[in-house]
């Protein structure tokens, strides 16, 4: 008995059912057919889940059968044949690489130790702003809380402080994210359909070129990084993830133990990149746009930092991310309306699973629309309207134990880089909460802020949003 699912198309299954955005697709068509959905995308089955007992039963019961990835065009070429964490299947690599991230990246230790990192960029943000505030002019938060979240995470995984750097300009550095996601996130044909046909498709439509292309600027790039470490031995800031794989790999330890190559390397260096770099900028920006979309919220927001922190502090501190209670509930509230990623990261069974009442097949790709379960009213009071208020007195928590929010997913490929996305996030945004009053263009209303999302798995606000800063006066 599979789980219900709208009729497909010979050859192409349901693949003219879905628009641009994946998770939007889904979320409609799980309203005619139900929490558990199946469709064929061409050759491949996909089941989606779109409520919080299917995430639950997947990502907490069935753990272990559905961890792996499935094998796409594009995510083999960007983890350089499944030698990162991201992308690869379950198996040694994924874990030797997660091991070491956990402990050369995310641990506690590496939290703390590089503390002085996030500070400091979060100060140049500052002092970014308060050029624009002197002058009255326009700001796009996109731009300056990617600049922020981009030097910071590089600056933290390969000790590289790109605005004093010569090979590398954040515009740049902004693009290249940019293509390589939508890039990742297109259909290449060659994994829906007969291996031939969708080999010639994808060689007619551009789609393996334009793949080749950003992959070819994209490992450029880490060749740059990777020599320069090679060049000037240890970073100027720390040893890094960058440093220690390369010993790994320049001296191998004992016979048989996990041997670690270039292509390790660049692989984890592809999932730093892609993964830790736009989501929490991402994040920022929806939150000042919910707060933009809600002047009472940000008033009280506001009020809250600011009373709490005293006034005319000269610099923020991680310290003080412990005291602003009401922060906390902002971005939580933003998670569950504009998840990053809406669809998590796709998975795949490795055996065939009874869920639910309903029998998956092994192979099938799993899908967890965490946009549905974030707007479930069986779940949320009045779930399409912005209210950080709801949390107050709530059990629920981002950190993966309550399947009804799920920003950084759950179970064994929950995001290893929580505590570093969540400490970017907070510290962004208390710094530009802090210091600056916002307001929007002359002639624009709140009416105006255009809502529409751009990406396909991981989800922007697509027209910038641009605010006139304003300097708080005590
Ligand atoms: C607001 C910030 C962030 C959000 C919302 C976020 C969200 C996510 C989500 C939804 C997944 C997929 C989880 C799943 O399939 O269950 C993921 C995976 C991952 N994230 Fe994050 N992330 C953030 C920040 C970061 C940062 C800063 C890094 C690294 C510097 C990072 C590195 C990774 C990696 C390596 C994976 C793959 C894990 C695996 O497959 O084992 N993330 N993230």
């Amino acid at each position: 008995k599979l789980p219900p699912g709208p009729k497909g198309l010979p050859l192409i299954g349901n693949l003219h059912q879905l628009g641009k955005s994946l998770h939007r697709s889904f979320h409609e068509l799980s309203q005619d057919y139900g929490p558990v959905m199946f469709l064929r995308l061409g050759v491949v089955p996909v089941v989606v889940f779109s409520t919080r007992e299917g995430a639950e039963e997947v990502l907490k019961t069935h753990d272990l059968e559905t961890c792996t990835r499935p094998k796409l065009t594009g995510t083999r070429l960007f983890s350089f044949n499944y030698k990162g964490i991201g992308f690869s299947q379950y198996g040694d690599d994924w874990r030797e690489m997660r091991k070491l991230a956990m402990v050369e990246l995310f641990s506690t230790k590496k939290l703390k130790a590089f503390r002085y990192i996030r500070e400091e960029e979060s100060e140049l943000l500052v002092k970014k702003i308060s050029k624009s505030a002197q002058t009255q002019t326009l700001v796009d938060l996109r731009k300056v809380l990617f600049s922020l979240t981009a030097s910071t995470v590089c600056r933290l995984a390969f000790g590289q402080k790109f605005h004093e750097c010569d090979f590398v300009d954040m515009d740049r550095v902004e693009e290249l994210v940019l293509e390589t996601e939508s890039i990742i996130g297109s259909f290449s044909f060659t994994d829906f359909f007969p291996t031939g046909l969708g080999w010639a498709i994808d060689r007619i439509s551009g789609q393996h070129s334009d793949l080749q292309k950003a992959f070819a600027r994209i490992s450029n790039f880490f060749r740059y990084v990777i020599d320069d470490h090679l060049k000037t031995g240890k970073s100027q800031d720390h040893s890094d993830i960058v440093d220690v794989m390369l010993d790994m790999i320049n001296k191998p330890s004992e016979v048989g133990s996990f041997k670690v190559t270039y292509d390790h390397l660049k692989a984890v260096m592809s999932d730093v990149f892609l993964a830790g770099v736009n989501a929490p900028s991402i994040t920022m920006v929806w939150a000042m746009t919910e707060l933009t979309r809600h002047p009472i919220v940000m008033k009280k927001l506001q009020q809250e930092i600011r009373a709490t922190l005293g006034d005319n502090k000269e610099k923020i501190t991680e310290q003080d991310l412990e005291k602003v209670h009401y922060l906390k509930l902002v971005i939580q509230e933003t998670f569950r309306l504009h998840p990053p990623a809406p669809l998590l990261l796709p998975r795949e069974t490795m055996a065939d699973l009874e869920i639910l009442g309903y029998h998956i097949p092994k192979n099938t790709t799993i899908q967890i629309n965490t946009y549905s379960t974030g707007r479930d009213p069986s779940c949320w009071e009045n779930p399409n309207d912005f209210i950080p208020e709801r949390f107050i007195d709530s059990p629920v928590e981002y950190k993966g134990q309550h399947y009804e929010l799920l920003p950084f997913g759950a179970g064994r490929r929950i995001c290893p880089g929580i505590a570093t996305g969540m400490t970017i996030v907070e510290l962004g945004l208390l710094n530009v909460l802090y210091f600056f009053d916002w307001s929007l263009p002359d002639g624009m209303t709140i009416k105006d802020i255009d809502m529409e999302e751009a990406g396909a798995f991981v989800v922007a606000k697509k027209v910038p949003l641009e605010l006139i800063p304003t300097p708080h006066h005590w």
